[in-house]
């Protein structure tokens, strides 16, 4: 830096020409003098030495940023990223627009809380027409246990944007742009990513839904969890938005996975929570807990089903009441609930809960 030529610092040609007759060539030989010594060399006044000083003092400095320059660009960044809005009003305003993009949002609940109704509306969202607040994209939508129902996105597309699916082939249109795929096992999906990373580039995919998460690494236990973490490692390179499905789940003394809220004797299991809590974790194992940016629990309580922001980096512990209807799933109210203390570790299940072990440093 001190070696730069004071000829190519865009001084005024008088004062370049000043110094360059006097030999003062580089940065270093004009900052090695005083003012007054560079005043008396160079014939020339106060103000006009001490504004080519500071010229060339400018010019020598490492780059630097201001915090407010750090903070514009970090909300530029933001905005560029962008959400992928989930149509629920109160929850896209405590994520701050919606599902980001670049990380991994994680649907927790038990069986037939409405994880995949969740899923099919987001993809219904991601392929709509910007226009309609959609981002116009496809999807690709990782169906593991094939319970992806066209139908019933079609039936949730016509009753929530009728203008749209009610004109002639735009329902075809919509469906065409989410893209299923049926991997039958970890080995394929991993695969798969590759075609994955192709179609990003090809076509115009906005959302990556894995439905579920738990099928889709179902044995990989018994081998231990190592091979969750390259998985979350790959898919977390997507800039896209990355929806996964995940349900909970407990280890018996048999050493057998076993989803809660699926058995009749779940209740009996629970009673006794000293014994099962410390072996209670989201399906996947916390390694896969921390790979995840965004978690929504979906549970029940007293009958009402509740959709609770679990895990986020900025949103508030809210938990709002939602209902699932021929239009998709819809909240109750906006304004949402706050959920104090170890609540937001709990799923509820009508009269069972679980306490889960989703981040070690959650008090339990
Ligand atoms: N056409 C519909 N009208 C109203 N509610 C519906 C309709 N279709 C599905 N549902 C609701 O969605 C629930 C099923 O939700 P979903 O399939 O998303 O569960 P899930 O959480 O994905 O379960 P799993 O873990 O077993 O996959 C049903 O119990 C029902 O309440």
């Amino acid at each position: 830096m001190a070696s730069r030529l004071i000829s190519e610092m865009g001084l005024p040609k008088s004062i370049a020409n000043v110094f360059a007759a006097r030999s003062i060539k580089t940065a270093k030989d004009a900052l090695s003098l005083t003012e007054f010594d560079l005043m008396e060399l160079a014939d020339m006044g106060l103000a006009e030495v001490t504004s080519a000083l500071a010229h060339i003092s400018e010019r020598v400095s490492p780059p630097y940023q201001t915090a407010l320059s750090l903070l514009e660009q970090r909300i530029q960044n933001e905005q560029l990223a962008g959400h992928l809005p989930t149509g629920l009003k109160g929850l896209d305003e405590a994520l701050f627009g919606g599902i980001p993009f670049g990380v991994i949002t994680e649907l927790v609940g038990p069986a037939g809380i409405g994880k995949t109704q969740f899923c099919l509306k987001l993809s219904l969202l991601a392929s709509l027409p910007t226009r309609h607040g959609g981002l116009d994209a496809q999807v690709i939508y990782i169906d593991v246990e094939s319970k992806f129902s066209s139908k019933r996105l079609i039936e949730i597309g016509a009753q929530s944007f009728p203008e749209i699916f009610y004109t002639r082939g735009m329902a075809q249109e919509m469906a065409g742009r989410i893209l299923v795929l049926r991997p039958a096992s970890l080995a394929e999906f991993t695969e798969s990513l590759q075609q994955i990373k192709l179609l990003l580039l090809e076509r115009r995919v906005k959302l990556l839904v894995i439905d579920s998460m738990a099928a889709l690494t179902s044995g990989e236990f018994e081998h231990g969890a190592s091979k969750i973490n390259p998985l979350g490692w790959h898919i977390s390179f997507l800039k896209i938005p990355i929806v996964v499905t995940n349900q909970v789940r407990s280890q018996s003394s048999d050493d057998t996975w076993r989803y809660n809220f699926q058995v009749g004797t779940r209740h009996r299991d629970l009673e006794d929570t000293s014994k099962y809590d410390s072996q209670l974790i989201a399906a996947l194992g916390i390694h896969w807990a921390h790979a995840v940016t965004i978690r929504l629990i979906l549970e029940t309580i007293s009958g009402e089903r509740f959709i609770k922001v679990a895990k986020s980096p900025m949103s508030p512990a809210l938990a709002f009441p939602f209902s699932i209807t021929s239009s998709g799933i819809s909240l109750l109210n906006d304004d949402g609930i706050e959920v104090v203390g170890q609540e937001i570790s709990t799923i509820h299940c009508d009269g069972d809960y679980l306490i889960i072990k989703l981040d070690p440093q959650m008090p339990q």
